[in-house]
């Protein structure tokens, strides 16, 4: 039983009717939008279509995840109704290396949409986590399925203090943002990640030519930063973040020598003072 003290009229179911009426049109990127209950992981759901075939465009929305999946192997969870758990399919034609903008574009327009929507000043620490200040309001997982990517988005809306999962996480409720609401905010996010998904495909992934790098570096908590970065293999680099390459690698200056980056998980040491 949830023993939440959130009533549902808290904390509203969201309408798969609604949000197919207002978001799946001729010619758009959304194709098919399901809204369910509780499932494990929507992530682990749309990779399943994606091997199944699935068109480009499905979008999964939970109300509740029970083996949500992070980055790096870690868990997501969040109370039922109290966050946007979802995930996209992408069946992107450019070419593999320039996808590795995709998960830094989602998370530009999670961004773009939480600063609009809820008026809070979002920022991305590489690749895509969204922070306020230095605390994290929401977090992108971008998997791989043939030649499909899958790429799901947790946001904390409206958890109280109490209900985050760790001391370094907030929620729109706990900034005061002027909207926790999350029907406006996921048709705002899905809005943006069409608009930005169009004009790099049209592009063809060249993440200058759309104003990608520019709109992202604008955002970006991390470049120019003094940061540690914790690299796969237990291996740890420290140095100043200089900017973001052109597969969306982050470059990071350390002992007079620039590493170009992949995967890994930033810590921002303190503000880069020139
Ligand atoms: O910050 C991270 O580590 C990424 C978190 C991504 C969580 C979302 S919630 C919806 C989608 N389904 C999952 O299992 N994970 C992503």
């Amino acid at each position: 039983m949830d023993d939440s003290p959130f009533t549902d009229l808290d904390r509203p179911p969201l309408s798969q009717a609604a949000l197919t009426r207002a978001l799946v049109r001729p010619g758009g990127l959304w194709s098919d939008i399901a809204v369910v209950d509780r499932t494990g992981s929507t992530n682990a759901d749309l990779a399943q279509a994606a091997r199944d075939g699935a068109r480009e465009g499905a979008v999964v929305i939970a109300e509740a995840q029970s083996a949500g999946r992070g980055r790096l192997g870690r868990v997501w969870s969040a109370p039922p109704r109290s966050g946007l758990t979802f995930s996209v399919l992408l069946r992107p034609e450019v070419s593999p290396a320039k996808q590795g903008w995709l998960p830094l574009l989602v998370g530009l327009a999670a961004a773009s949409a939480v600063r609009r929507v809820a008026e809070i000043e979002a920022r991305l620490k590489w690749p895509n986590d969204l922070l306020v200040g230095e605390r994290k309001l929401a977090g992108i997982l971008a998997e791989r399925i043939d030649s499909a990517v899958v790429v799901g988005v947790g946001l904390n809306v409206s958890l109280r203090a109490d209900e985050l999962p760790v001391e370094t996480a907030t929620s729109l409720a706990v900034e005061n943002a002027v909207c926790a609401d999350r029907d406006p905010l996921v048709r705002a996010v899905l809005r943006e990640i069409e608009t930005h998904y169009r004009e790099w495909s049209q592009a063809d992934g060249d993440a200058d030519a759309c104003g990608l790098r520019a709109a992202y570096l604008g955002l970006s908590a991390t470049v120019g930063r003094e940061v540690r970065v914790e690299l796969p293999g237990e291996r740890v680099l420290t140095g100043l973040a200089t900017g973001v390459d052109g597969e969306g690698h982050l470059l990071v200056e350390s002992q007079g020598s620039v590493h170009t980056l992949g995967a890994g998980d930033v810590v921002h040491v303190r503000p880069h003072v020139p």
